[in-house]
């Protein structure tokens, strides 16, 4: 039997108590660590709590050999992720794996990022579009750096649509986690190079540490976002398109948003 089980936001106490159990009774125990991490927590306090050795599976063993995966033919894995195990994650595809292979497969579902962002902000669930990654700029072959312009038009989509836009902010494991401050420089850049001003102007959400005591929740005209501190990562940005009245209201108390945008709210 396989088991993907989600270990929620911040730290080692956020998985569910069924999560907990399957950790505590599975055979051996895997976790990955690039799509989501607990920040609050690391691999030592993690298995102190479930009173198991964890293994760590890096992207490759993950995407491309999962080599792990035979051993559920015979014994019990429980295989853990951050957040809600599929939410913006492809490990469906090795479920879909596992499955063909005759594995028995199951869900633990955990808190995610996706749902806490709506929580923390007050903007509403259903109003979000296609979700949004800003990776870290590269340099090219030629020596020129490269930003990716995908976010953006995702956001200017989703704007156009009358839909909010939640920007997930890359975790690379060589130039570390993107801070808010970054995506939105990103963002602004891409906005000089096209001449607009969609991110300019606009309002922005920036969220850190979600789940965590303290989780910093701030919405400014984006250009304001760029230099706030909101501490030691992991953050996300959400674009809000045009604000119904309850969540101009939200954004203004939860987020200390300017009140000017309570003006802009809409009935619908
Ligand atoms: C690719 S998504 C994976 C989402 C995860 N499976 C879930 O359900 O929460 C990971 C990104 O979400 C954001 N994120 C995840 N957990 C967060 C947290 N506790 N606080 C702020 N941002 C978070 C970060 O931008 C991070 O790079």
């Amino acid at each position: 039997m396989l088991y993907f089980v989600g270990l929620g936001l911040f730290d080692e106490k956020d998985v569910s108590v069924k999560g907990l159990e399957v950790i505590k009774n599975a055979d051996k125990v895997y976790v990955e660590f690039y799509t989501s991490r607990l920040m609050g927590a690391d691999k030592e306090k993690m298995e102190n709590l479930y009173g198991r050795e964890i293994h760590v599976l890096d992207r490759q063993e993950v995407e491309q050999d999962p080599w792990w995966l035979e051993e559920a033919k015979d014994i019990d894995i429980a295989f853990l992720t951050g957040g809600d195990t599929m939410v913006s994650t492809t490990h469906v595809d090795i479920r879909l794996r596992a499955m063909e292979m005759g594995i028995e497969t199951r869900l633990i579902h955990g808190s995610s990022i996706v749902s806490a962002i709506c929580g923390l902000t007050g903007l509403q669930n259903y109003r979000f579009g296609k979700a949004a990654t800003i990776p870290h700029p590269y340099t090219s072959t030629r020596g020129n750096t490269i930003i990716s312009e995908t976010p953006y038009d995702t956001i200017l989509h989703n704007r156009q649509m009358g839909l909010h836009t939640a920007v997930f902010l890359d975790i690379d494991m060589n130039k570390g986690y993107m801070t808010v401050n970054q995506g939105i420089e990103l963002l602004l850049k891409i906005d000089e190079k096209r001449g607009e001003n969609l991110i300019k102007g606009s309002i922005a959400v920036g969220i850190a540490n979600a789940g965590s005591e303290k989780p910093i929740v701030k919405a400014d005209f984006a250009e304001n976002l760029e230099s706030y501190d909101f501490g030691s990562p992991l953050h996300i940005v959400a674009i809000p398109a045009d604000l119904h009245f309850v969540e101009a209201e939200s954004l203004v108390k939860l987020a200390d948003a300017p009140e000017s945008i309570l003006e802009e709210g809409e009935e619908n």
